[in-house]
């Protein structure tokens, strides 16, 4: 990390999907930078792993698994985080995902789930954590969305749709929680080559994706932690209601189909 040693003490950053990929990455990086950690995912065996490594750097992890399409998990994630460190500085809505299917094949299940994680479990947290933030006076939110929000998305719709209504969730409420000193922004990657979206991503389509990379490459966990420790630090101070993204330049070239056949 070409961050300045000890950005982050005496912070206190909350993570969704913590155990893997890059909110592991991130939660990993920002305890090298001196935060303390709060951690949320459905599955406490890797969260429990991600808490191993930053204890090894010396800071603090607290451990909540949430399922963030529950509304109260999410208020008990935040209540949890709030009581054991008194303040959260920083929350970064990392978890997310989806299944690539033909819209015409979606089940009403299989949408709702999608749409469910991607916004409402987003909308949850920002929900939780805002109000906290307002009332402690401070606080800065990150959101995930995804660069298929560009584009037309074909295999993904749910998904797509979900993450451009991530983006407009950002911008409403960049202007809402500004004036009680809390920023909201929003990170959208490309093709970062997480084993979430190795796995997720058909085998068939892996040259294809490759070859619509303009650097010629995914994205590293490193590169895409890296742009949201920027966005959690102060050199971000000015920027609220922005969509950074972190593709590669992939949104250049268009739609790109997840669709096999
Ligand atoms: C221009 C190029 C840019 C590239 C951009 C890349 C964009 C994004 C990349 C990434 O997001 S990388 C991260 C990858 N990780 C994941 O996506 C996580 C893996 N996915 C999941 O965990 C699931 O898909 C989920 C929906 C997110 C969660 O599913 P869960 O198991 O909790 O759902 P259920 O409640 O059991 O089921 C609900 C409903 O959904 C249907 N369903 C679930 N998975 C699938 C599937 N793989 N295929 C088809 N349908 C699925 C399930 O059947 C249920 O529907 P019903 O059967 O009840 O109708
Ligand atoms: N890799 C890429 O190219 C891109 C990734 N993204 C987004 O970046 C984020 C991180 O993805 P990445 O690291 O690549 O992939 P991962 O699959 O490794 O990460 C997804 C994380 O979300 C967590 N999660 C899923 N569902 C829930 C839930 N209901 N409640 C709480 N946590 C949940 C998972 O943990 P658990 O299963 O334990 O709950 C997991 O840690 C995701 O939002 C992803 O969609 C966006 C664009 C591109």
């Amino acid at each position: 990390m070409i961050f300045r040693d000890g950005l982050f003490q005496g912070s206190v950053i909350a993570i969704t999907g913590a155990g893997t990929g890059i909110g592991r990455t991130t939660a990993i990086a920002l305890a090298s930078l001196g935060a303390d950690v709060s951690l949320a995912g459905r599955h406490i065996g890797t969260l429990q792993e991600t808490a191993c490594k930053v204890e090894k750097l010396g800071r603090k992890a607290l451990v909540v698994p949430t399922n963030i399409r529950n509304p109260e998990e999410v208020n008990h994630f935040a209540e949890a985080t709030y009581q054991h460190y008194g303040k959260v500085d920083v929350l970064i809505n990392n978890a997310g995902g989806q299944f690539i299917q033909n819209s015409l094949n979606l089940s009403p299940n299989g949408w709702k789930a999608v749409v469910d994680l991607n916004l409402n479990g987003t909308f949850y947290c920002c929900q939780a954590f805002g109000r906290m933030m307002c009332q402690q006076g401070h606080g800065n939110i990150i959101n995930m969305s995804a660069v298929v929000f560009e584009t037309g998305s074909p295999g993904m719709a749910h998904s797509a749709a979900a993450r451009a209504a991530v983006v407009n969730l950002t911008k409403t409420l960049a202007l809402e929680l500004a004036p009680s000193g809390v920023r909201v922004n929003c990170i959208s990657p490309g093709p970062i080559a997480s084993e979430g979206f190795i796995h997720e991503l058909p085998s068939s389509q892996y040259d294809e994706t490759i070859q619509r990379i303009p650097l010629g490459r995914m994205g590293t966990l490193d590169e895409a932690a890296s742009v949201i420790v920027f966005l959690a630090s102060e050199a971000s101070s000015f920027m609220n209601g922005e969509v950074v993204i972190v593709d590669g330049g992939t949104r250049l070239r268009g739609a790109m189909s997840f669709l096999t056949d």
